[in-house]
């Protein structure tokens, strides 16, 4: 997969979802990624509400427009929760590898998703972030890969700070999306007279949950 400046002709907008507590590093993979910069922990916020990134990506010679949104960690800032999960393809539950609370929140997490996001065939992974934080590990890669196995999600550590890992995520998470087409080529051809009782789509209708 590789980066695209245009957003022209793109076969799909895909629209994923970072989710998981204060701290863990969600807005820092979303930097990361879609713009390749790591901000110190003096130069970066808390998340109010919800933050969105976009970035065209390539996969095979096509391009992709992926919407990464961004939530707050911190309960007082969550709004609108329902309407941040609508439309989602795909979902990053995202842990610290050096804080064990930021791990057994994730079932907390899991729940919410399930609750907004009933689909089963929205592709979920598991992130455990701060994988350059060895010394201070509180979690082990194995145990991050059970409970993925056991919610059936997939896995990947990664760290924002150094990058390694990053793009493993992102594009594991985008390829099983586009491995699973009934989520996201929902949109009827221009020319095609819709039934009554279809909703008709603008770009797309990936409203998987
Ligand atoms: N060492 C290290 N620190 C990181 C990494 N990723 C994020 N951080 C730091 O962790 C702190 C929290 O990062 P954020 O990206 O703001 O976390 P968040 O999950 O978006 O937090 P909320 O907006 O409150 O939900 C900041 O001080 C970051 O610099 C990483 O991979 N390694």
């Amino acid at each position: 997969m590789s980066d695209s400046h245009s957003s022209s002709e793109t076969v799909a907008t895909l629209k994923l979802l970072l989710i998981g507590s204060s701290g863990t590093g969600k807005s820092s993979l979303l930097m990361r990624f879609v713009d390749g910069v790591f901000l110190a922990p003096d130069e970066i916020s808390a998340t109010i509400g919800v933050d969105f990134k976009v970035k065209v990506i390539d996969v095979e010679g096509k391009k992709y427009k992926l919407t990464i949104w961004d939530t707050a960690g911190q309960e007082r800032f969550r709004t609108l929760t329902s309407s941040y999960y609508r439309g989602a393809q795909g979902v990053i539950l995202v842990y610290d590898v050096s804080n064990r609370d930021s791990f057994n929140d994730l079932q907390t997490w899991f729940n919410e998703l399930d609750t907004y996001c009933s689909s089963k065939e929205v592709v979920r992974m598991i992130v455990g972030n701060k994988i350059d934080k060895e010394s201070s590990r509180e979690v082990s890669r194995q145990e991050g890969q059970e409970l993925a196995q056991k919610l059936q999600t997939l896995f990947v550590e990664c760290s924002a700070k150094t990058r390694l890992g990053v793009q493993q995520a992102f594009d594991e998470l985008v390829q099983q999306i586009i491995d699973t087409p009934s989520l996201w080529q929902k949109q009827a051809p221009a020319n095609v007279r819709l039934q009554s009782n279809t909703v008709p789509s603008q770009e797309y209708s990936g409203c998987s949950c």
